[in-house]
């Protein structure tokens, strides 16, 4: 690995929250300037909770420190296969959490949930969620990734990212954007997910993980080899450089990788 990935580590949420801010907000402008949008992959569990924090509190009236919603185009990173309006859905999460409380004068993102129509078929939900990538990142034989601007992406207590697991056979995947898994450790067990190629081909990623829950996987992630073999460690090794984990000093609290400060 050349340059490792940044750990930045606050005392709370608190003071997390504005810094995330910053770090999603440098993306929204460099994706606006590139391509006049902003392409994000959002994860469930604790993200979105924080990710509301950082976003709908006020800013300091700059354009760089402003959300420009109405540029986002709002992708799920995994999603679980069931209703939109069920207790599990990601996409459910994600509304309540922020989507909803976006005020108006933000502008209204564009959000591409799960297609439920194939609720019962959860192969050809992850292809055709592909097909909507394709469709959004251009034709697949002309780009051989989709860029995203920026992927949030959460920390399991297994080293879980997205819905990609410990040992499990789609870490090898290689061809596919989307995958299916049926056999999800974490309940429920039919989900789709990102692939790791993809994963890792974005322009930056962001981790947050948070609360002393954490403190054991990071230290294994960051501290030995068996932790880099795990998913998000999978994530560390082959995007490196662009990655910015975002943490409370309870997660990391024994966690002795050097690269530790304030972004
Ligand atoms: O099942 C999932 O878990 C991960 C991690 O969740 P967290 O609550 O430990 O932050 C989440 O990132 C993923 O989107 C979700 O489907």
């Amino acid at each position: 690995m050349g340059k490792p990935p940044n750990l930045y580590s606050y005392p709370s949420v608190n003071e997390l929250a504005p810094q995330l801010r910053a770090f999603v907000l440098s993306a929204q402008n460099a994706g606006i300037d590139h391509h006049g949008s902003f392409r994000v992959a959002v994860s469930g569990g604790s993200l979105p909770k924080t990710l509301a924090q950082a976003l709908l509190a006020p800013g300091d009236g700059s354009s760089a420190d402003t959300p420009r919603f109405d540029t986002w185009e709002v992708f799920f990173a995994d999603e679980r296969a069931v209703p939109l309006d069920h207790p599990d859905s990601n996409y459910k999460l994600v509304q309540e959490e922020l989507l909803d409380q976006i005020p108006a004068n933000l502008g209204k993102p564009k959000v591409y949930p799960i297609d439920i129509k194939y609720l019962d078929d959860v192969d050809e939900m992850a292809d055709q969620y592909e097909k909507l990538l394709v469709s959004k990142f251009a034709a697949k034989d002309s780009v051989k990734l989709p860029i995203f601007d920026l992927l949030l992406l959460g920390c399991g207590p297994d080293g879980h990212t997205c819905s990609l697991f410990p040992a499990h056979a789609l870490l090898r995947e290689k061809a596919a954007w989307v995958c299916a898994i049926e056999d999800s450790p974490k309940p429920p067990p039919k989900r789709i997910t990102l692939s790791l190629p993809v994963v890792t081909a974005a322009s930056r990623i962001g981790f947050v993980a948070t609360g002393g829950g954490k403190k054991d996987i990071l230290r294994q992630i960051f501290d030995t080899e068996e932790g880099r073999a795990l998913p998000s460690g999978l994530v560390n090794e082959g995007a490196a450089e662009k990655v910015n984990w975002f943490t409370d000093n309870a997660a990391v609290d024994g966690v002795t990788f050097p690269r530790r400060g304030s972004l």
